[in-house]
């Protein structure tokens, strides 16, 4: 599903990305995890196409996407919830995800029922604007609108960050119930191993701009996660 060949990445002068490969199948639910300023972010976003790759390539179902632009990779089925959520603060719940709808060049002007479904809150609260929303329905709201653009791979960059515990745990079945049930890829980043043992069945550690191990979830042992995980 998604194959990235040894890519390379630079901010200016630094060099963040070190020939990087990962490879995710089809089906499965990823997990990037390292310790802070190690490139997780980086990463996503140069799947997304927010950032540029110097060199090596990056395949999505069989295409090379490497010089792909981000909307176009969005309507081949790029999913992405950014860190922070970047909801719409001053749009409506139900604006916020109308937005994302001209993204999959379909003319479909309906909100998918799934989203709602997904979460029952965005329902209630689809006139109410983004900003207004605690931070756990803001996240709802930036995955919701990640679904809307119905992708194959979806991508979450730290979704339980600051938010309250039960809506974390909803989070995590909403992400199990999306890989299992509608058999949605999903890569993520996430800091809290609880959440990521619950959620992913394979995890990528990644140390100075490189995937340095990866394996099935069980395989994430405590070797490993004090070399490269303990601060
Ligand atoms: N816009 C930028 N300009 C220059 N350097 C950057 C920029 N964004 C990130 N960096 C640097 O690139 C490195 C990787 O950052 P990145 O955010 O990808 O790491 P991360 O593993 O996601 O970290 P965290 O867990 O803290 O989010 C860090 O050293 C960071 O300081």
């Amino acid at each position: 599903m998604l194959n990235i060949q040894s890519i390379n990445q630079y901010y200016g002068q630094s060099h963040i990305l070190w020939d990087l490969d990962l490879e995710l199948p089809e089906g499965s639910c990823g997990c990037l995890i390292g310790r802070n300023g190690v490139g997780k972010t980086t990463l996503l976003k140069c799947v997304t196409g927010l950032l540029p790759i110097k060199d090596g390539q990056i395949i999505f179902n069989g295409k090379d996407v490497s010089k792909a632009s981000t909307e176009n990779r969005a309507r081949t089925g790029i999913g992405y919830v950014p860190q922070g959520r970047e909801i719409f603060p001053l749009l409506t719940v139900e604006e916020n995800l109308k937005i994302s709808l001209g993204a999959r060049g379909d003319g479909t002007s309906k909100i998918p029922d799934l989203i709602y479904e997904l979460f029952p809150v965005l329902q209630e609260m689809k006139h109410r604007r983004g900003g207004d929303l605690s931070g756990g329905q803001q996240q709802q709201l930036a995955i919701g609108r990640a679904l809307v653009l119905d992708p194959k791979l979806l991508i979450l960059d730290e979704p339980t960050e600051g938010i309250q515990p039960n809506v974390v745990r909803d989070i995590g079945n909403v992400i199990r119930r999306l890989n299992e049930e509608f058999g949605l890829t999903v890569l993520l980043v996430e800091q809290k191993l609880p959440f990521a043992r619950k959620v992913a069945d394979h995890f990528y550690i990644m140390e100075r701009g490189k995937v340095e191990a990866t394996g099935a979830m069980e395989e994430l042992n405590e070797d490993l996660v004090q070399r490269y995980l303990s601060v």
